[in-house]
């Protein structure tokens, strides 16, 4: 059979990844996708790099309309990034009867209903595996693998670069610029690096993750998002003390209605934000650019993901699955495809992402506070007033924290669960006392068990 006709749309670090394993290994490729799968066609605003990337035999054009124009091409393969052009072609790429493979998770974390819906009524498919957490398949495990389950949560490092950043801090005391940079050079952060800081590239992988667990639409307008920018080396080190590391986690979570019976749920939680997770935790030690997703359903109870989440080959793997995927199933019934999101379109569930306030976690809590008898019960007092129980306690002395004669200590609590909205207003009350010297430190903290 004549190999399949694919148009590749920007070839840089993932794009070139992909076209060279795909050059690599074709002969593997082809007896698994039963029929040859070649790149045809690449478009790239630098003609001469991509030119000099893919060689002879290749046609090469600045200009992406011409591949989604050209009727010999079956699938087109989207990896320019970012919510703008992008769109743009993949919507016109699907209009023109071809199946998409993207990695763009921005995109399909903000306009995914509308691409998924264009997909299924023009009978194409939008195939995403690299979109999250790079070369591990979690798409397929959550979408296929895991299938008989209901998931209860998910818990994921989905950011190669923070994760890398958070690591050389720790292990080599390096400063966050420096690191910054060299995970740039690297080829892990997003053409806008703040997307990786600010935790805003987790959570739209964390958008996904919960859309297809839950079977619940891409609503990332509704994740919590809180990047890593604001983090301290000192709290980094208590955590350690405490038996902890701080990790920037995605977490997607079906919130049991209490003392429910069955299948009840009152809702999702989808956040990012740095968590304290305890050390003994395999995923705690995942360390550098790599990602992991820990998955817990109710048959399978918990399972782990762990792999390369960001970079040129690892990325392009996930890409080239889908391509074999989408290959194999282009002359099936699409009645029989597995759906974009796990679920059915019209059997999708309209449980809502919970506001914050409604997240239910656990919290280390650093308070600055004058070095003076009844302060501890102060505060202890206050929590516990508001039903918030404590887990541990450390206290630094002076000496430690400010030098001789200081007369500041840090007061570090861990609590139990509670609920954020309660959390909150504590804090409010906390910081207000006196004796609370400096803006109070919180962290979620999540247990993974
Ligand atoms: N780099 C990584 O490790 C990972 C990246 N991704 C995603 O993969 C996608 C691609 O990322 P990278 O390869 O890192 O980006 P990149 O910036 O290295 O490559 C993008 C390429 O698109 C080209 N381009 C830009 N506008 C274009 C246009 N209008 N027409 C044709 N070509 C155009 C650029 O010249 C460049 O060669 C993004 O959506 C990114 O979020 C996903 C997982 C991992
Ligand atoms: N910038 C991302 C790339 C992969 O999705 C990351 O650092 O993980
Ligand atoms: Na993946």
């Amino acid at each position: 059979m004549k190999p399949i006709q694919v148009g590749l749309l920007g070839i840089g670090t993932v794009g070139s990844g992909t076209f060279e394993v795909l050059r690599r290994n074709q002969e593997e490729i082809r007896r698994r996708a039963g029929r040859g799968i070649q790149i045809t066609m690449v478009a790239d605003l630098d003609v001469a790099r991509a030119r000099a990337i893919v060689g002879e035999g290749v046609t090469v054009v600045g200009d992406a309309r011409e591949v989604i124009a050209n009727p010999e091409i079956d699938i087109v393969i989207e990896l320019i990034g970012g919510y703008g052009i992008a769109k743009a072609l993949v919507m016109e790429a699907i209009a023109a009867g071809k199946h998409v493979v993207t990695a763009n998770k921005a995109l399909l974390a903000v306009h995914g209903t509308e691409i998924f819906a264009a997909a299924s009524q023009r009978g194409v498919m939008v195939a995403f595996e690299a979109a999250v957490a790079g070369g591990i398949p979690i798409i397929k495990a959550l979408r296929e693998g895991l299938t008989a389950n209901r998931i209860q949560w998910i818990a994921g490092i989905i950011n190669g670069t923070t994760n890398f950043i958070l690591s050389e801090m720790r292990g080599k005391g390096l400063d966050f610029d420096v690191v910054l940079k060299e995970a740039q050079r690297l080829g892990y952060a997003e053409a806008d690096p703040t997307f990786d800081i600010e935790g805003v590239d987790a959570a739209h992988k964390a958008t996904i993750m919960s859309a297809i667990a839950f079977g619940i639409p891409v609503q990332f307008d509704k994740a919590h998002v809180e990047g890593i920018t604001k983090l301290s080396a000192i709290d980094i080190r208590y955590a350690e003390q405490l038996g902890y590391r701080i990790k920037l986690l995605g977490i997607a979570k079906r919130r049991p209605r209490p003392n429910a019976a069955g299948d009840a749920a009152v809702g999702i939680e989808l956040r990012v934000h740095p968590s304290l997770v305890p050390s003994k935790r395999l995923i705690a030690n995942v360390e550098g650019a790599m990602n992991a997703v820990v998955v817990q359903g109710d048959a399978v109870g918990t399972t782990l993901y762990y792999g390369k989440g960001a970079g040129s080959e690892p990325t392009a793997s996930a890409v080239i699955a889908d391509l074999v995927d989408v290959t194999r199933l282009h002359t099936a019934d699409p009645h029989h495809r597995v759906p974009h999101l796990a679920f059915q379109p019209d059997a999708m569930s309209d449980l809502p992402v919970l506001p914050m306030s409604e997240v239910v976690t656990s919290y280390y809590l650093r308070l600055r506070v004058a070095d003076q008898a009844g302060v501890l019960a102060q505060v202890t007092g206050l929590l516990a007033g508001r039903g918030i129980s404590i887990d541990a306690v450390l206290q630094r002395e002076a000496d430690e924290v400010g030098g001789e004669g200081a007369t500041s200590t840090d007061l570090i609590i861990l609590t139990h669960d509670t609920r954020e909205g309660t959390m909150n207003e504590v804090l409010e009350q906390l910081q207000a006392l006196p004796s609370v010297l400096a803006p109070i430190v919180r962290i979620r903290k999540e247990e993974l068990n």
